[in-house]
């Protein structure tokens, strides 16, 4: 992940314009699939200094997908009206001031736990057992790696298990029901509780979060003639509106 900067000079009479601008900016940004997070802020003290904040996959992502597209050209010739001036435009390396939930989970080991135990409550099942009756046996290892990944952890999934292109296509056709989708989520959290995964609310309120938007995906890209956007990132969670309380 890679995060940019603008820092731009806005003469007062042209900020109503310039915020609207950017409003309608939004939407590019919103819909790109490299961008993850987007703020616009306006200084107190000096209200003609304005900073853009945006969170990219990376740096090289941002540049090809996304400033190369018409749209944001277009968008960018607009702004050049308001502002007087572009003080900054560089990319940063986060430094990482809590851990990521990958870490704070446990890492690795405790993903696998958490799956291998999964799979084998799914396999007693009667909701999910017929789901995945032809399961890989490297199925609960592979989502581990997944999850891992998505919660900050090493690039495991999308080195040597195909990446998001291969987790969608494993999807795909399956016509799966809101049935299976609230079974998966139930049984996951139980388990979690089971192999003692931090139960604390910052860590749960992210986990659920993600486990509601996965399986929502997943729910989407699994019915008839549904249309997947195989090209996508991998996602990126993270803690969401509240961080991890100091230990
Ligand atoms: C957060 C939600 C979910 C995640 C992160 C997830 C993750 C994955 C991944 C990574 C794979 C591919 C594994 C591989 O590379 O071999 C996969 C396959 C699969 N998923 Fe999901 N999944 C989710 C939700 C669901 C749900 C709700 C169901 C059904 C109830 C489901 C059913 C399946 C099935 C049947 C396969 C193929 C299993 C096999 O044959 O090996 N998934 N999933």
């Amino acid at each position: 992940m890679i995060i940019e900067y603008i820092r731009y000079r806005v003469p007062d009479a042209q900020a109503k314009a310039f915020e609207e601008a950017y409003r309608r900016a939004a939407v590019s940004l919103q819909t790109s699939p490299f961008c993850h997070t987007y703020d616009l802020a306006r200084c107190e003290e000096q209200p003609e200094s304005y900073i853009l904040r945006i969170t990219w996959t990376s740096t090289e992502d941002h540049l090809r997908g996304f400033r190369g597209s018409p749209q944001f050209k277009d968008f960018f010739a607009e702004i050049k009206d308001y502002v007087s001036g572009i003080e900054e435009m560089r990319h940063y390396q986060p430094v990482d001031l809590v851990p990521s939930l990958y870490e704070w989970a446990g890492g690795a080991e405790a993903f696998e736990k958490l799956f291998t135990t999964f799979y084998a409550h799914v396999a007693q099942d009667p909701i999910l057992a017929p789901v995945f009756a032809g399961m890989n046996p490297n199925h609960p290892k592979h989502v581990a790696a997944w999850l891992g990944e998505v919660f900050g952890g090493p690039k495991t999934y999308s080195q040597r298990h195909g990446g998001h292109r291969h987790m969608i296509s494993r999807h795909l056709g399956r016509a799966l029901t809101e049935t299976h989708r609230h079974r998966w989520v139930d049984l996951l959290i139980d388990t979690a509780d089971e192999v003692g995964l931090p139960a604390d609310a910052e860590f749960r309120s992210a986990f659920a979060g993600y486990l509601e938007w996965g399986t929502r995906m997943a729910l989407m890209f699994s019915q008839p003639g549904a249309e997947a956007t195989m090209s996508e990132p991998m996602p990126s969670w993270g803690w969401g509106e509240v961080r991890p309380w100091p230990r």
